[in-house]
Formats: structure tokens, C-alpha cells, sequence
């Protein structure tokens, strides 16, 4: 469970979050959308702890990320790619994550497993395809076994071979009671396995409930998130 609340950010004399507020449920996938400049990644990394609010705190499982004992058994996440260095395999990355964390080796192998990499375990990570990366930086968000996943364009890159393997891997995450939060730009992905909807514009949340309340009155996700990110545009709370 995450819970967002009242964000406020701000860059100079610019509000980038005006009050951001939401929560994403366990055992619910939600997706986060906005157009580019929106406020999704300043808000991702706030509940990261990688960045602080001037005003609002955001929460897992009730307490800030940096206060969590474990981070990485109580939420994994992808914000960038992998996030290994080129000259690593697959496999010293997660093995120095895991030593790093207090996580056992044997969870190593069972993720790189899991996200299809095991062939690739001892390639260096620069010669890695962007759809490889993704599965590298997933395999490093499991690695905990954590309860909340926290994931910036999970889909970038994979093929739709991919595609589909991640949309299963995310819902059973949230069918066995996790809490999925992901972040995208692709609207027939997200239709096809959201169970709740943000969508922030000009850093302000423009739309929360669940899929079908979001579009009900719309045709399609698409002409939904257009009429509420426009000028002049709709809300639905
Ligand atoms: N360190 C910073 N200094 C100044 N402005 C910033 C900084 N970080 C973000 N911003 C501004 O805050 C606004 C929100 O940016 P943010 O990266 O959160 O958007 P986003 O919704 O993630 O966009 P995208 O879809 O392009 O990733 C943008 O206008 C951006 O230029």
C-alpha cells in the first residue's frame, strides 16, 4: 500500500506538484500517467526518497521509504533502466545488491530466472538490448521479495513477446496481494492491465478511481487521458 499525500514541489519560483495526492492498493495494479513534464518521475522519486517535499509526505506501508528497515524487502523499484554499470554482468549486479541488502545469493539466481535472463547472467551489461536492461532492472526490483513495486515505464523496450510476459508477471504480483504502481506512456498497455488510474497534469491530479470509473465516459484510455491532460480539461475525483 502506498499513500501519497499532499505533495508539494517546487523548482525555483515554478510549482512542479501542487498537492499530489493518491493511493495505490494492495492487491491492485495502478497506473500513474501524465504527459511529459507532468510531475509522475518528481513524484516517484519523492516516494523513493531520492528527493524531499517542500510540503506532503508520501508512505509505504505507513512509513517514509527511509525509514523502512529494508528497503528492498518492502519495495522494489525501476526508475531508470537497470541501473548497472556497463562493465557488470547481470549476475555481479544483483549478487553485490543482494550482499548489500542482506538478501540471499539463491534469490539471485531465482530472479534472473524469472525475468528470462539466466542465458544472459554473464554478458556485460553494455552489451545488453534496452528490452534486456528492463528485464535486469525488474529481476533487481524482486530481488527483495518486496510487497509494493514501484516501476517508471516497465514496458519501454520489450518486444510483445515481453510485453505480455510483464503484464502477467504484474498481475500476479497484485493477484497474491502486492501493490503494483507503474508509470507509462502506452495507453493500450495500461488498459490492458490497470485496475486503478491516476493521471497527473501540470502537476496536479486530474483523475483517480478505478479503470472504469476514469473512462466511462469516454470511448477509449486514449480520448480519456487527452480530454483531462488538455487545456481546458475534464477531471474526474
Ligand atoms: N531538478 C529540477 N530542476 C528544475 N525543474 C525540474 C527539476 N526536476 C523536474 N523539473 C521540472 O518539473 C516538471 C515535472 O517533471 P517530471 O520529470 O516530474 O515530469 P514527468 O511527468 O515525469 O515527465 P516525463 O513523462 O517527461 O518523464 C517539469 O517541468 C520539469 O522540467
Amino acid at each position: 500500500m502506498l499513500t501519497i499525500e499532499h505533495l508539494v514541489k517546487h523548482h525555483g519560483s515554478r510549482t512542479v506538484l501542487d498537492h499530489v495526492g493518491f493511493e495505490a492498493r494492495s492487491g491492485r495494479v495502478t497506473a500513474f500517467l501524465g504527459p511529459n513534464g507532468a510531475g509522475k518521475s518528481s513524484t516517484l522519486r519523492i516516494l523513493l526518497g531520492l528527493d524531499r517535499a517542500d510540503e506532503g509526505r508520501a508512505l509505504v506501508a505507513g512509513q517514509s521509504y527511509r525509514s523502512l528497515r529494508d528497503p528492498l524487502r518492502t519495495l522494489g523499484s525501476m526508475l531508470d533502466g537497470s541501473g548497472a554499470h556497463r562493465s557488470r554482468t547481470a549476475r555481479n549486479h544483483l549478487s553485490w545488491v543482494a550482499r548489500s541488502n542482506g538478501i540471499p545469493q539463491r534469490r539471485v539466481d531465482h530472479v534472473l530466472d524469472q525475468v528470462g535472463l539466466t542465458a544472459s547472467a554473464r554478458t556485460r551489461v553494455g552489451r545488453y538490448s534496452l528490452g534486456m536492461g528492463q528485464r535486469l532492472g525488474l529481476a533487481c526490483a524482486l530481488l527483495g521479495e518486496p510487497e509494493v513495486l514501484v516501476l517508471d515505464e516497465p514496458v519501454n523496450g520489450l518486444d510483445p513477446e515481453g510485453i505480455r510476459w510483464i503484464r502477467g508477471l504484474l498481475r500476479a504480483h497484485a493477484d497474491a496481494g502486492g501493490t503494483v504502481l507503474l508509470s507509462s506512456h502506452f495507453m493500450g498497455e495500461v488498459a490492458d492491465i490497470a485496475d486503478d488510474l491516476v493521471i497527473i497534469a501540470g502537476g496536479r491530479v486530474v483523475a483517480d478511481g478505478t479503470l472504469d470509473d476514469v473512462t466511462r465516459r469516454y470511448e477509449t484510455l486514449e480520448d480519456a487521458f487527452f480530454a483531462l491532460t488538455s487545456d481546458g480539461r475534464d477531471t474526474v475525483r
